[in-house]
């Protein structure tokens, strides 16, 4: 089916912006009631194709018009989608406008055109869809920005020419496009809460995906923001925070019994509304989550006003001149963001805000899930009608002593109540948080939910996890030239003082001195692996017993074992490219993104066939149907040390006899797609679902 093709120029858009602004109010009293003349439908996709121009990846709804009280703009059923038209529009962006800027009054209107400003640059972009409310009318413009639009095309397929008339119209480079059918697809206002997001802050996985997963959806034309604390550490810390600036906004909140002032900084980088919260209590040495003598005791206080603040954000920081406003959705990470769900339904929307917004739950580890005595549930901001949202009750065999009535407050708990869908960071892991041996107590509520609970395996970055450019690493390369590996292993084995060996397995591990990475299991296996001819290199902080045993490992054999106390990301990288094995013998792992890495890097896991590690890697078969060896490294299961000792003996033996089927191992793990594009599209089909149902109230 062919697609009409508009084409539209900025000096036609201001021609008849020009023209048609001053009956603008007009045509917009007329929208009131219920209609608009075919002239001021006009007006308004033009107003549309101008705001989307000042902020390209702007996404339009009721609240970011500036008439957004119109009762027409707040029909239900907003954002509706959209049949429809693939369109051109030439356009000039402000290409100055780092931050989104602000609009600027000019006689055009609140938006100015100036051609002979120097820093216009041109740029096209491609409007996706259009929005129809329930009416049938138009509503707003969905536009991609010309620097994605090869992407989009690949996408979307087919457009074919009707107009070509005008003097700026271009011909993009999209000969494959003719034949098929365009798809289209409704961009969101995107409002990611989390504890921690790369490279601002980082103790794990959370920061890696919040670091990189609203990145990707920006590209794929939703507005993002993210939204975390600015955490103060200490000076070299805070250089991470060096490009973000001070909005000067300073909103007051209601809890902790006291009115609590926040303040915001903020960064637009590759796409994204980078938001950070400020208040005096994320201003200490320590992680985000605690320093040497352990968690911060006021974390439930900490995160409490992260939600709160997180929820005012769209309402009042204007980016690009417009606010997210209330018709987002708001994608909260873990329990430290969990409040925002239970605050839309409980504060928000009985004052009818926050009406049409829907959340989703996002759980990387369901191990942690913010419970605090029940007493403190006082605290958090919300009615007491609310209370049975978070109420937690601990099982007999959990209290502390005889009069412990084990009532609790559980954040947790009160987002997977009331989200509008729960995703877990793979399909394995949405599985076993509703078993008993998974689910950490909630086993029994994630199932009653099971009809909103879905798995995406998270992609990584494979711009900063790239061993052809990576610039920790001694020397790069890739499938096609594998020859740098070795030299990273060498220079590897100088940095640690091990003997420089390059035959010999050289088994690696980073991750966090956790029950839940299992070191327990590599504890008691040393021993005997140190009896193989292997080194073994660990790169870890965080349970001191656990630090002191690889201190204590490291110089029982010094010729083999190798313990790096702490958090290094340079290391970390050169411990993936530098190691032939990377050892992950978790009790559970939700998704795991080592093991990701580790096998872009050409280097084999070996790991616990749990979670997203079995959803992940495939185990090698070197018999597989034609004599074509397949898989990507070893599980092994159930979870005992001779189960792993045995997966790691199979693997070195394979490095040691099996030259050609290692490198058939590596190049089938460096050969995998691990962009984020498969989960993004995944995350769209859910927030898609999300704003299919009702919100939760
Ligand atoms: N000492 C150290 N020095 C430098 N870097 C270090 C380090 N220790 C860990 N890292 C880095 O931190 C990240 C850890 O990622 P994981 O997925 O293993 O994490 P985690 O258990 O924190 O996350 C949770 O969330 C993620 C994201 O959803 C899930 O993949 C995971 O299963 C779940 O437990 C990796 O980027 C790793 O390189």
């Amino acid at each position: 089916m062919s697609r009409n093709r508009i084409l539209c120029s900025v000096s036609r858009v201001r021609k008849m912006l020009r023209s048609f602004w001053s009956s603008l109010s007009l045509s917009l009293s007329h929208t009131h009631t219920h209609t608009p003349s075919k002239r001021s439908m006009e007006s308004l996709e033009l107003v549309h194709l101008l705001l989307l121009h000042h902020h390209p990846r702007i996404s339009l709804s009721a609240a970011t018009l500036p008439y957004n009280n119109s009762r027409f703009l707040r029909q239900p059923g907003l954002p509706s989608l959209l049949k429809t038209a693939t369109k051109y529009a030439k356009l000039r962006s402000f290409s100055g406008d780092t931050k989104g800027g602000g609009a600027a009054a000019s006689q055009d209107g609140p938006f100015a055109f100036e051609d002979d400003a120097p820093h216009h640059t041109e740029e096209r972009a491609l409007v996706l869809a259009r929005e129809i409310d329930d009416f049938g009318y138009l509503v707003g413009f969905r536009l991609i920005p010309d620097s994605e639009l090869m992407r989009v095309v690949q996408y979307a397929g087919t457009v074919s020419e009707e107009d070509s008339s005008g003097d700026e119209v271009e011909k993009l480079g999209i000969e494959n496009m003719e034949r098929e059918e365009a798809e289209t697809r409704v961009c969101y206002n995107i409002v990611f809460v989390t504890s921690e997001a790369a490279p601002y802050s980082k103790t794990g996985g959370l920061a890696d995906v919040c670091g990189s997963l609203p990145i990707a959806l920006a590209v794929r034309g939703h507005r993002v923001m993210v939204i975390s604390p600015r955490y103060v550490h200490g000076p070299s810390e805070d250089d991470k925070f060096s490009g973000v600036v001070d909005l000067d906004c300073c909103i007051k909140l209601c809890c902790f019994g006291v009115e609590q002032e926040v303040g915001f900084f903020h960064e637009y980088r590759e796409g994204v509304d980078w938001v950070f919260v400020d208040h005096p209590s994320f201003h200490r040495p320590g992680n985000p989550y605690g320093d040497k003598y352990g968690c911060f005791g006021d974390n439930q206080f900490r995160f409490t006003l992260l939600c709160h603040a997180a929820c005012e954000a769209p309402l009042v920081l204007p980016f690009g001149g417009f606010t997210y406003g209330e018709n987002c959705l708001f994608l909260v990470n873990d329990w430290h963001a969990s409040l925002v769900p239970v605050l839309l339904a409980a504060k928000y929307r009985p004052h009818g805000v926050y009406k049409d917004a829907r959340s989703i739950l996002v759980i990387h580890n369901i191990a942690h899930q913010g419970v605090e005595p029940a007493i403190t549930y006082s605290n958090l901001g919300l009615p007491p009608e609310w209370r049975g949202a978070l109420e937690w009750v601990f099982p007999t065999w959990a209290r502390t002593h005889a009069l412990d009535t084990g009532e609790a407050v559980n954040f947790l708990k009160g987002a997977i109540v009331t989200a509008d869908r729960i995703v877990t960071v793979s399909k394995g892991y949405s599985w076993e948080i509703t078993t008993s041996e998974g689910g950490y107590g909630l086993h029994e509520l994630l199932s009653s939910r099971k009809s909103i609970l879905n798995g995406i395996t998270n992609g990584i970055d494979v711009t900063e996890w790239d061993p052809s450019s990576d610039k920790h690493i001694a020397c790069n390369y890739s499938v096609d030239d594998l020859s740098g590996k070795v030299k990273c292993k060498i220079s590897l084995q100088k940095e640690l003082g091990l003997p420089v060996r390059p035959d010999c397995p050289l088994i690696g591990f980073i991750g966090r001195l956790d029950y839940q990475k299992g070191i327990d299991l590599i504890r008691m296996a040393i021993p005997d692996l140190m009896q193989d001819d292997v080194q073994f290199v660990m790169l870890g902080s965080g349970n001191p017993i656990y630090e002191d045993w690889m201190r204590a490992t490291e110089s029982a054999y010094k010729d083999k074992f190798r313990g790096w106390v702490g958090f290094n990301v340079p290391i970390s990288h050169k411990i993936t490219a530098g190691c032939d094995i990377l050892l992950m013998p978790s009790t559970f792992e939700p998704c795991g993104l080592n093991q990701l890495y580790a096998m872009r890097y050409g280097t084999i896991p070996v790991v616990h066939e749990t979670g997203g590690l079995r959803d992940t890697v495939q185990n090698f078969n070197p018999y597989a149907e034609e004599g074509n060896a397949e898989g990507t490294g070893w599980t092994f299961s159930p979870l005992t040390k001779e189960g792993m000792l045995a997966a790691l003996r199979y693997a070195t033996q394979t490095y040691n006899q099996y030259k050609s089927s290692w490198e058939g191992l590596m190049k089938r793990g460096m050969k995998r797609d691990y962009t984020w594009v498969n989960a993004a599209t995944q995350y769209e089909q859910i927030i898609e679902w999300a704003f299919t149902d009702p919100p939760y109230c």
